[in-house]
């Protein structure tokens, strides 16, 4: 079975709302498939030293893991893959140098995300779908906007941006294959809880 079936409840984490390591733990608990370390501004060895920490959670309860941004730190972790955005190592130079890694693209267009997959991504981080307000100056491209990018690429989709429970199966009745979230499980007070509610709906319409 390919990767793909691991995208379906995508969770990201964020040391704003929720230390990593136990937040993390209780994802899986609660039955996210993918984890992705996002962590902007430490120092690298601090990004190491919890990518191993990670790493090693996931692969306890069979979850794919990521790191954002950090093509080096996830080659170091043995990370599955790595998420690149606009600004990030171009995807076909990713691909040359870290040709194990799985290359997550991150896209905001119909443009982008044919442009994404011509270069060689193994699956795009599609958003924002609705506003969020985990990162600032998204473009929000709504649900019209991912059924767009779902429906003209062969590659695995994953829908980010302002999902939580209440829109999440119209998001996945697009046709994507995951959603991925920060603040419905990082912000919520019980993070197991949060993901298992997602998981059953995740269930219900991707089966
Ligand atoms: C699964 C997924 N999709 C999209 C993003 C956003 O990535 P990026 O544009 O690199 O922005 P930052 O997350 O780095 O602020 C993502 N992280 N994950
Ligand atoms: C990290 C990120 N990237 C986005 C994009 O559109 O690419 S939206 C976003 C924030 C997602 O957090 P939440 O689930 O709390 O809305
Ligand atoms: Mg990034």
């Amino acid at each position: 079975m390919s990767f793909k079936k691991y995208l379906k409840l995508y969770v990201i984490t964020d040391r704003r709302l929720k230390p990593e390591v136990e937040s993390v733990r209780q994802a899986l608990e609660g039955g996210a498939t993918a984890i992705q370390m996002r962590i902007k501004d430490a120092p690298t060895r601090e990004m190491y030293k919890m990518g191993r920490e990670l790493r090693k959670l996931t692969r306890e309860y069979d979850a794919l893991f990521f790191v954002d941004d950090r093509i080096d730190v996830a080659l170091a972790v043995d990370a599955d893959g790595v998420q690149l955005g606009p600004e990030d190592m171009p995807i076909e130079v990713a691909k040359e140098i870290a040709p194990s890694l799985l290359i997550g693209a991150s896209v905001y267009s119909l443009e982008e995300a044919l442009d994404a997959e011509a270069k060689g991504a193994d699956y795009l981080g599609a958003g924002s779908v609705f506003p969020t307000k985990t990162k600032s100056d998204v473009r929000v491209i709504g649900l019209e906007g991912l059924r767009r990018i779902v429906e003209s690429v062969s590659i695995p989709v994953v829908a980010i941006g302002g999902i939580n429970r209440e829109n999440a199966r119209e998001v996945l009745k697009t046709g994507v294959d995951g959603i991925a979230v920060i603040s419905a499980v990082m912000g919520a007070d019980d993070v197991k809880r949060a993901t298992e509610e997602l998981r059953k709906i995740v269930e219900e319409v991707l089966g």
